[in-house]
């Protein structure tokens, strides 16, 4: 497993030694030893997996308590995997990272606690899996805006194709009416 710091230093790209053969393929996606000595002392509490269609953009999502730590994966199709950086006194604070994560690339990223996570569907449809530090917590979830004007952030989706989004997700708030953390 490689990790690679990404341009927010604390979120990192995971790139798995793939063993492919005549069968096909095989590649660790969790390990706590090797996870750990790449400064990544984790405890996973929650696995989730959703599937959305082309089109499709959940986020952007933390919790404000109980924030959760999240190592995501695509297993199947495309996304534009986006990380927001909401601790005050994080020296990138304010500032996001995308990075695709698809099936064929095979990559992971971390993305620590105090960090708003969103995707959008690239592909066809993707399959979503990822590994959360804390349990859902609804009372404590927030959304801020996939296009907030402060935040700025490239998606990568065609001029005049509005994303598809849930209800709960049209009505996030802008990044400078969030509650954050310190
Ligand atoms: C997040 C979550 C949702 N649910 C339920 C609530 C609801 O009925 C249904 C769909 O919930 P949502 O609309 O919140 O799902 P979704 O928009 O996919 O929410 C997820 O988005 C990505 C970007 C994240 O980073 C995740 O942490 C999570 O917030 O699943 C759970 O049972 N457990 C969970 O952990």
């Amino acid at each position: 497993m490689d990790f690679i710091p990404t341009r927010l230093p604390d979120v990192i790209l995971i790139k798995p030694q793939v063993a492919g053969d005549a069968r096909g393929y095989f590649m660790e996606t969790w390990h706590e030893r090797k996870f750990q000595d790449a400064g990544l002392d984790v405890r996973f509490v929650q696995d989730n997996h959703s599937r959305s269609r082309h089109g499709i953009l959940r986020g952007l999502h933390y919790q404000i308590r109980q924030p959760q730590g999240k190592l995501v994966r695509v297993v199947s199709g495309a996304v534009f995997d986006v990380a927001v950086d909401l601790r005050r006194s994080s020296p990138s604070f304010g500032q996001w990272v995308g990075v695709e994560l698809s099936e064929e690339n095979k990559h992971m990223l971390w993305i620590p606690p105090g960090f708003a996570h969103g995707f959008y569907v690239s592909a066809e449809h993707a399959e979503f899996v990822y590994k959360c530090t804390d349990f859902w917590a609804p009372q404590h979830e927030r959304t801020i805006r996939w296009d907030d004007s402060e935040l700025d952030i490239a998606w990568p989706i065609p001029t005049h194709a509005a994303p598809l989004l849930s209800e709960k997700d049209r009505a996030g708030v802008a990044f400078s009416d969030a509650e954050l953390f310190p």
